[in-house]
């Protein structure tokens, strides 16, 4: 599909978020291994919660969806199932990783299969420290889906030093981890998202700086009972919008604000974007609150490369935010970024090629020269089948002088169904 977007003068109201795309993944995997029932309110009806609720059901949880939530009868860690097809993850990195944790854990046999973009994502980085654990993962080309999962020997722990701050990697292992009688470890230089130690209550050490998270079969699952609040990740394309836009005012309200993911707002805020939280409270075990953000002027920023796991899935959007803040603005450290749904560094690169501006591709970064008025004239964006690269083009293109448009708009609905229409109702017309 292409979409295309007519320039807006500015944006107002107020959005409802799709639910966190991470906690719905999670919600879904520690209710299957839960043996009770979890009633889960607010679950992401988007592609990849989906995929992931799939999956679970084929390993063996009963699901119903009961007065808007989801009524999730778990098997437990000792009674999943095998499943009957091969379990499709579709777009979902977090499915794909978690999952074989589960499955490398509870010592079923099966594939595991994803869509095109997921298929050509490697991963090498769950193969190595699970085939540590005992598995035997056959992957095309030894790194890519479709995997064949299997352990024939017991499960061994394992202390694994995190190569690279990524929480799939981190939950994959823990979750392997958890069906082993001794402890398995985790030990993290730079945080990553946490979603995982805190909606399963894993025993957390800080030593010497570094997180030490653990894993084992006597750890209890908690019940999975909560609502999830609104994805802080789907509400970053509204901050920037609303920050980048003259009066613009947006209320955005029921945000996860769990500070582990939520950078960007530290990051607007050295920027000098006009953004105030409200009724922060607790929803379950994760933090949330309403946000309201207002079109200001913006300064250029250097983004601190430890701050990159804490904003990672932001700095499409953000990257649009820099091109229209005063000054040289830098993205470093982030080489992650190329092993995404796309090579996001290169789809960044596209995108800001496609409206001529000035800026400069690194390895691991950006380097982005940017100025409070660039103009351009309309663009044609790709959006290389990848959700963010789509959403970050729209907020992007709402700033142009005539109408843009943008390829494979379809792909926002991996996290974010609505979003299409949401842009319809907040912005006002030129
Ligand atoms: O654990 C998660 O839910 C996720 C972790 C991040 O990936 P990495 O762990 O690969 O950095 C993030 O980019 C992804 O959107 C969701
Ligand atoms: C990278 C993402 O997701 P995943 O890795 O789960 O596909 C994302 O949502 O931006």
């Amino acid at each position: 599909m292409i979409k295309k977007i007519v320039p807006a003068s500015s944006l107002k109201g107020e959005v409802i978020l799709p639910p966190d795309k991470s906690i719905s993944q999670r919600a879904a995997i520690f209710s299957l291994l839960y043996d009770g029932i979890s009633e889960v309110g607010n679950y992401s009806s988007a592609q990849d919660p989906q995929s992931t609720l799939n999956c679970v059901q084929q390993l063996g949880a009963v699901v119903q969806e009961r007065d808007g939530k989801l009524v999730i009868k778990g098997t437990g860690r000792k009674q999943l199932k095998t499943p009957e097809k091969d379990l499709d993850c579709g777009n979902s990195g977090t499915a794909m990783r978690l999952l074989s944790g589960v499955l490398v854990g509870a010592g079923i046999s099966t594939k595991l299969v994803g869509d095109a973009s997921l298929s050509g994502r490697t991963m090498t980085r769950i193969i190595n420290p699970l085939e540590q654990m005992g598995a035997h993962i056959l992957a095309r080309n030894l790194a890519y889906a479709p995997l064949f999962i299997n352990r024939n020997e017991p499960l061994k722990p394992l202390k694994f030093d995190l190569p690279i701050p990524s929480a799939q990697l981190k939950s994959c292992i823990l979750l392997a981890g958890l069906f082993g009688e001794e402890m398995t470890q985790v030990i993290e230089i730079l945080p990553s998202r946490d979603h995982t130690e805190r909606l399963l209550n894993l025993d957390q050490k800080l030593v010497q700086g570094r997180k030490i998270i653990s894993a084992s079969l006597s750890d209890e699952i908690p019940e999975q009972s909560y609502t999830i609040p609104g994805d802080f990740s789907a509400a970053a394309f509204w901050l920037v919008a609303g920050a980048i836009q003259k009066d613009a005012e947006l209320l955005i309200s029921n945000v996860g604000l769990n500070p582990t993911r939520n950078a960007l707002l530290d990051i607007l805020g050295e920027m000098g974007a006009d953004i105030t939280i409200e009724n922060e409270r607790m929803e379950g075990a994760e933090p949330a609150g309403d946000i309201i953000v207002k079109g200001s002027d913006l300064k250029a920023v250097d983004i601190d490369p430890k701050m990159i796991p804490n904003c990672i899935d932001e700095l499409p959007i953000l990257a649009v935010a820099m091109l229209f803040a005063e000054g040289t603005s830098t993205i470093s450290g982030a080489e992650e970024l190329r092993h995404k749904e796309t090579d996001r560094i290169m789809a960044i690169s596209k995108m800001l090629k496609a409206v001529e501006s000035s800026f400069e591709e690194k390895e691991d970064g950006l380097i982005i020269h940017g100025d409070p008025e660039f103009a351009f004239q309309s663009a044609e964006f790709e959006s290389f089948h990848d959700h963010r690269i789509a959403m970050a083009s729209a907020v992007l293109s709402l700033k142009g002088i005539k109408e843009s448009s943008i390829k494979d708009a379809e792909s926002a609905s991996v996290s974010y169904p609505t979003f299409w229409k949401d842009l319809d109702k907040l912005r006002v017309e030129s």
